[in-house]
């Protein structure tokens, strides 16, 4: 195949079996970022912040995820061994330690992601049996989510995959309802309502500009989640000029979509009104006050079959990531272990153990759904960090690079990713951060338990010092959280 030989690029991995066109592609890189925090996006984005100021969040996000987007895809492309995500790019740029922690965070993300999609599965389904609570933490729904967990547990140990007829269903189930949303709140669209207070500047509990804007990140980071895996399908292109055409037009398609289904939803109903709403599922809350009931069990309907799939992609991705890392040494061997089906048993366990826990913790705390999703996208910025990181550091170094061409570019693009990961840092808030140093503490001793079970040394000097500081923070989080200071669930 002539692309083999093209000038820059090193990767064989697209030569393969050419089989994906653009659309599927573009489909593949829609369907790997879209789950269920769109259907939440009216309250969401509305509870912090104004028209204006969402706006201005989704523009930096725009910017600032579609830096990430092409990270990923240039590094698919540079580095096409590396293929454990972004665990891989964190280790070979900065070495085990962190690397380790990038797999721990990705892991952590995926899978308290996960207690947070059951809540809003439970949530969604109390229109229809109302103990189980809008919030979905009630006993009931805490139950039936514990045994939907182990029920998807039992299905991937014996040896399920995210089959296409599951994607396909899935894909059409959270687009339809995105669609007709829109389409029917332009109907409803009401500008007055949308221009009232557009900046924010009446309302007394929403702050300045920044604030607001500050208040949406967490969110949007969450709903483009899954941007790393867009590059996962480039493999199966037809033509290596097509990724990059499907990464553009899947990003701009999943930002319009959503940039529609927050602001369209100001048109229905002002700000104060949205952000009062429950927040899981307020989608169908706005669409219900549009044309009334069917409406809500339309969105309903869509959320609870989309994230079924998402949850089964991210149970097989929270046990994948783990067996990946701990064949390469950075885990306890034990998340190795594979089952006669040829199924990550081992971290499969580990993960719904730790989901069945907090499921429990949910029960006991009152947790809600947003407050579970904010913990994921904290945790998941180690890897993104460390991915924009790396990225960076080889346009830098010119390591991968045969020439001059494109290193000027991607420098730019490794630095807007590593800075839009920064921002997030400061924007995800003492609260969030505090909590995932806590979380982030834990995986210290397993590393360790992992390094000395290969003979290995566990820290260098300067890893030395990011695990002290790693403990302090943590040490600090568990004090705060002590005295009542801090209460992130
Ligand atoms: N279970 C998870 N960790 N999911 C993360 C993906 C979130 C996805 N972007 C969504 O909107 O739902």
């Amino acid at each position: 195949m002539p692309t083999e030989l093209s000038a820059t690029d090193t990767s064989s991995t697209q030569t393969k079996s050419g089989k994906l066109g653009l659309l599927p592609l573009t489909a593949l890189v829609v369907g790997s970022m879209i789950g269920g925090g769109v259907f939440s996006l009216p309250q969401n984005m509305a509870r912090g912040a104004s028209a204006g100021a969402i706006t201005i969040g989704w523009l930096i996000t725009g910017i600032g995820m579609l830096a990430l987007a092409f990270v990923y895809m240039n590094l698919s492309t540079r580095k096409p061994n590396l293929d454990a995500g972004p665990y891989s790019y964190a280790r070979a740029g900065f070495g085990n330690f962190v690397g380790f922690n990038s797999a721990w965070g990705y892991w952590l993300s995926a899978w308290i992601g996960n207690v947070s999609y059951a809540v809003l599965i439970f949530g969604a389904l109390s229109y229809f049996y109302a103990p189980f609570g809008e919030e979905g933490n009630t006993w009931q729904a805490i139950a039936g989510a514990s045994i939907c967990v182990w029920l998807v547990h039992a299905l991937v140990l014996m040896g399920i995959r995210q089959a296409a007829i599951i994607n396909l269903i899935t894909t059409i189930a959270k687009l339809a309802p995105i669609f007709l949303f829109i389409v029917l709140v332009v109907v409803g669209f009401n500008l007055p309502t949308f221009q009232l207070d557009f900046w924010g500047k009446e309302a007394l509990t929403l702050g300045s500009i920044t604030t607001q804007v500050q208040s949406t990140m967490l969110v949007t980071l969450w709903v483009f989640i899954g941007i790393e895996g867009a590059s996962v399908g480039s493999g199966r292109a037809r033509k290596r000029s097509d990724i990059g055409k499907a990464t553009i037009l899947g990003f701009v398609t999943v930002l319009m979509l959503y940039l529609l289904v927050s602001l369209l939803s100001l048109g229905v109903m002002s700000q104060p009104e949205l952000a009062a709403l429950p927040a899981a599922a307020s989608m169908a809350y706005v669409l219900e006050s549009v044309v009334g009931p069917w409406g809500s069990v339309l969105v309903r309907i869509g959320l609870v079959i989309s994230v079924a799939g998402a949850f089964l992609s991210w149970t097989l991705l929270a046990a994948e990531i783990p067996f990946r890392a701990a064949k390469e040494g950075i885990l306890p061997a034990i998340f190795a272990n594979e089952n006669e089906n040829g199924s990550p048993s081992g971290a499969l366990w580990i993960t719904n153990i730790c989901v069945q826990i907090v499921l429990i913790v949910t029960l006991y705390a009152n947790s809600t759904y947003l407050a579970l999703f904010y913990i994921a996208s904290t945790a998941i910025l180690v890897p993104y960090v460390f991915s924009g990181a790396y990225a960076l550091k080889l346009a830098m170094t010119g390591e991968s690079y045969d020439q001059q061409k494109g290193r000027g570019r991607d420098m730019a693009i490794g630095a807007l990713a590593t800075v839009y990961g920064a921002w997030l840092v400061y924007a995800a808030g003492p609260t969030y951060l505090l909590m995932c140093a806590i979380l982030y503490a834990v995986g210290i001793p397993i590393y360790v338990w992992a390094r000395k079970s290969h003979g290995e040394k566990s820290f260098s000097s300067i890893e030395t010092l990011i695990a002290i500081a790693l403990v302090g923070a943590a040490s600090v989080a568990a004090y705060l959280m002590w005295t009542g200071a801090i209460s992130a669930l």
